[in-house]
């Protein structure tokens, strides 16, 4: 992404006209959602109903003010904590009657108990508005692009061939400052000191690990063709293995590119006998394991022979344990990449075992030549032992541990973010923690743009809508251009996939939303409610609507709109990514947006993403989750946007993070890398909404409306918001003890929160519907317990499995005891994993004390 992008914003300014001036005919081009992305043509038009809805919500506006107004006098205060005291009110206001009048008659839903329809911006903590900035981009340089010096691949010991084909055919001419650092090491067969050694490589983001290991395997197995004996059924000579399916596709991709090679110099024909360079064939092939296809079919490719494998790790010791034709006594690779997230999900046995079982494979294959009862041609240098390579975004103590048990005396590869030195940052301590010793530091790219913004509750949703308009927006006219948001759970992607989709700004939801049919699953989704209109379980998959891949926004026009988590099927998730990927050569679309969980976070290389969103922040992982979640964009040194959305009782998450990013890094200088600015929330409104002075406030409101008759339009949508409501609190809830200060759900105002996922019910009316008789919440973990009896908080993808983490902390409160209540505060002593309200009290907590 350049600097210097234009925007092309509707903000103030007489050339908006208000929405009171729009004639049906949009004879002065529409509505202003026409208008923020200019080139954009939407269909719906205000009508008499909107224009009454208009003068209602300004007659509440300045009811609002004036509620405001005895706020800022002092009447009521505004805790420390950024909560505020008032609660939603419950009367219903002018707007909730007129809004009752003109919205979309509910079919076979009965009204809910209680509704709140509180106005937008009333209530709100009072937040400082940050004073907007003059550049929203670093001037820094690049710290993961390739070098400028006079490094080459070649000068560093790589192939012509492989040379060549990178120039040519991947348009890679220059090293980046980890492949400077690498590929010496990993290439090198004359230096004995580092030619046998095991590596540990850990640089930043998408600053191009993968090619760091992939060149040199490819490099040492090539010329093995010249061999005559060499073919496909010498069986495994390489495994690479990450911790999720996406990624290990994404490498395999990467991989069977860079195997396209020619086998000998343009220049050199297929009968020049002169030539001394060994004739190779093609037989080095490449094959992924992931769980893609059916074990006997796995099985099948394994006989014939597969010379580089990747794989995700329990698939691969499934093989190791259980396919006898699996051949894999001569491997001479191993690589772990993302080895922290490896150990995050909880592979660490996997591992010992895929290394253990590889070391008893060699040892087989060895004994079966000396005993002549091998069919082995003879000629394999045995003497060769494996190599492995860690690739990991962190030295932490339990990757050291993994280290300890997988790599014997490794090198440890760190690369210099400046490319003037002609040194490369190899550290060869002893051991690892020698170098942790050293410096911990994890940053993200210096080139990218850190920006956060202080939001508060109620007001979360339609900054979202009106920070992704106005990221559209600036970059409309560079077609594919890519957004991801990361959300905290599966249920609240799905709930703001559908929702976005769902959701249109004319009056009747139903009529407006035809043009979009694709959207339209509401058929479906009804056959999918039950008589309480919670979602039935699907035959198909566990989600209803589960093999859906894409969504279009009349919010965000001309964008395709995608969703990726662990408990989609992997074909949609397969499907999600390659739609995303490419956007841009759909006619219709020329963005995308991905809402997503941390599945995301690693690894995932995908072109021109010029924005990371974390509408919510991580859960695990921390600063480092961060990094490796921001690191989605402002890779190879491209630039990028990342943004934060930040509640205001989470004010201190700024410094902290910033601290945890520095590690111990005292310079000024690196400092500096990891600045984050802040971005007022009103700025975002004002940008993405557009109009005079306050108007983007009726806007927001308007947008707010639809979104709440949305999810009043029937049961099946209501239980995916409250559905979402939950998981999102409980999710919130599992943030470690030291994060406690910061992300504390005691700190949340439930109420408006709720606002956020478009409810208008009060917490405990969501509580005790989602939970009530025949809950789908409930009986849905239960079921998942019983089916497979989890003891981690995260499944396979790396997901908070809320059900788990809530039995967790029902378990630790139980054991210790220490629950008490003092003063009518829950409150824990000592320290654990959770520093809150288990499961039932934070049910109590949702339903006491927040209405
Ligand atoms: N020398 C290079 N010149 C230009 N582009 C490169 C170079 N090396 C790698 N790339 C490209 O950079 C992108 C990022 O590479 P890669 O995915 O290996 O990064 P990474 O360091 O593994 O990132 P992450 O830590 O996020 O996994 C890829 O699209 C790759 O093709």
């Amino acid at each position: 992404m350049e600097d210097g992008i234009i925007l092309n914003l509707a903000t103030e300014g007489p050339e908006l006209p208000t929405k009171s001036s729009h004639g049906r005919n949009g004879k002065k081009g529409g509505r202003w959602t026409d208008r923020c992305v200019s080139p954009l043509i939407l269909c719906t038009t205000l009508d008499i109903r909107s224009s009454r809805r208009l003068k209602a919500k300004r007659g509440q506006k300045r009811k609002a003010r004036s509620d405001e107004s005895s706020l800022s006098t002092g009447r009521t205060k505004v805790p420390s904590t950024g909560r505020p005291l008032k609660r939603a009110r419950k009367e219903p206001s002018a707007l909730q009657a007129e809004d009752a009048s003109t919205q979309e008659p509910i079919k076979s839903t009965p009204r809910p108990h209680t509704q709140f329809i509180s106005s937008l911006f009333t209530s709100n903590p009072k937040l400082e508005q940050p004073v907007p900035s003059v550049s929203s981009h670093p001037s820094a340089k690049p710290s993961n692009a390739p070098l400028r010096d006079s490094s080459t691949f070649s000068g560093l010991g790589l192939d012509p061939l492989i040379t060549a084909h990178l120039e040519t055919k991947l348009n890679i001419k220059k090293p980046t400052s980890i492949q400077r650092a690498a590929l010496p090491i990993l290439l090198s067969s004359s230096d004995e000191d580092t030619s046998s050694r095991d590596v540990f490589i850990q640089s930043q983001t998408g600053s191009g690990k993968t090619f760091s290991f992939l060149l040199p395997i490819i490099q040492d197995l090539l010329p093995l063709s010249s061999l005559s004996y060499i073919d496909r059924s010498i069986g495994t000579l390489a495994i690479i293995i990450a911790p999720t399916r996406e990624l290990a596709k994404q490498i395999s991709d990467v991989l069977e590119s860079l195997l396209q090679l020619r086998l000998r110099a343009a220049d050199e024909s297929a009968e020049d006998a002169g030539s001394s360079a060994p004739r190779l064939t093609r037989w080095l092939v490449s094959g992924l394991l992931s769980g893609g296809s059916t074990r006997t079919h796995e099985k099948a490719r394994l006989r014939k022979g597969l010379p580089i494998l990747v794989s995700t790790p329990g698939r691969l010791l499934d093989h190791l344990q259980n396919t006898s034709s699996f051949n894999v006594g001569k491997c001479r690779w191993l690589v772990l990449d993302e080895a922290d997230r490896l150990m995050d999900l909880g592979f660490e046995e996997s591992i010992n075992g895929i290394v253990k079982g590889l070391d008893g494979r060699r040892k087989l294959a060895m004994q079966a030549v000396e005993e002549g009862n091998s069919m082995e041609v003879g000629g394999w240098d045995w003497s060769r032992q494996r190599r492995t390579i860690l690739c990991s975004a962190t030295i932490r103590d339990d990757v050291q541990k993994l280290a300890g048990n997988a790599l014997v005396n490794p090198i440890v590869i760190k690369a210099l973010t400046d490319d003037s030195s002609s040194n490369p940052d190899v550290a060869t301590g002893e051991s690892l923690g020698d170098v942790v010793n050293g410096n911990t530091k994890f940053t993200p790219p210096s080139q990218l743009a850190q920006k956060y913004v202080v939001v508060p509750l109620k007001l979360r949703l339609v900054t979202l809508i009106a920070l992704l308009r106005s990221l559209l927006a600036e970059a409309q006219g560079r077609k594919g251009t890519k957004i991801i948001v990361f959300l905290s759970c599966t249920d609240s992607v799905d709930f703001h996939w559908h929702l976005l989709g769902g959701t249109s700004m004319g009056e009747d939801d139903g009529e407006a939303a035809s043009p979009n049919s694709e959207n339209e699953t509401e058929a479906a989704e009804a056959a999918d409610v039950d008589e309480e209109g919670k979602p039935k379980p699907s035959k198909a998959s566990r989600r209803p609507d589960a093999e859906k891949v894409t969504m279009k926004s009349t919010l965000l026009p001309d964008t395709a709109i995608y969703r990726l988590h662990g408990s989609l099927p992997l074909q949609t998730r397969m499907a999600s990514l390659r739609g995303f990927a490419s956007a841009s050569s759909q006619p219709s679309t020329s963005s995308s947006i991905l809402l997503c969980t941390s599945v995301a976070s690693r690894g995932l290389d995908l072109p021109l993403v010029r924005a990371v969103i974390q509408y919510d922040l991580p859960t695990e992982g921390g600063a480092t989750e961060y990094v490796h979640r921001v690191g989605r964009t402002a890779r190879v040194g491209k630039g990028g946007e990342a943004w934060s959305f930040v509640a205001p009782s989470e004010g201190e998450w700024p410094k902290w993070a910033t601290q945890k990013m520095q590690g111990d890094v005292k310079e000024e200088e690196n400092k500096k890398e990891v600045g984050l600015q802040a971005v007022g929330s009103e700025a975002v409104l004002k940008k993405g909404f557009g109009g005079k002075g306050t108007e983007y406030e009726e806007r927001a409101t308007d947008v707010q409306l639809s979104f709440e008759r949305w999810v009043l339009k029937n049961q099946y949508h209501a239980a995916l918001a409250r559905k979402a409501f939950l998981s999102h609190i409980r999710a919130y809830a599992t943030h470690p003890s030291d994060e406690k200060h910061i992300f504390h759900v005691r700190h949340l105002h439930l109420g408006h929160l709720a606002k956020a996922f478009a409810l208008r019910e009060a917490p405990s009316a969501v509580t005790n519907k989602a939970h009530g008789k025949g809950s789908k919440t409930k009986s849905n973990v239960a079921t998942n317990k019983s089916k497979n009896n989890r003891s981690k908080v995260v499944d396979s993808d790396g997901e908070v499995d809320v059900g788990e983490a809530e039995k967790r902390m029902e378990k630790v409160v139980r054991e210790q005891g220490r629950l008490t209540k003092k003063g009518g505060k829950v409150v824990r002593t000592g320290t654990s994993e959770f520093q809150i309200a288990g499961g039932y009290a934070l049910e109590a907590l949702v339903n006491g004390s927040r209405t």
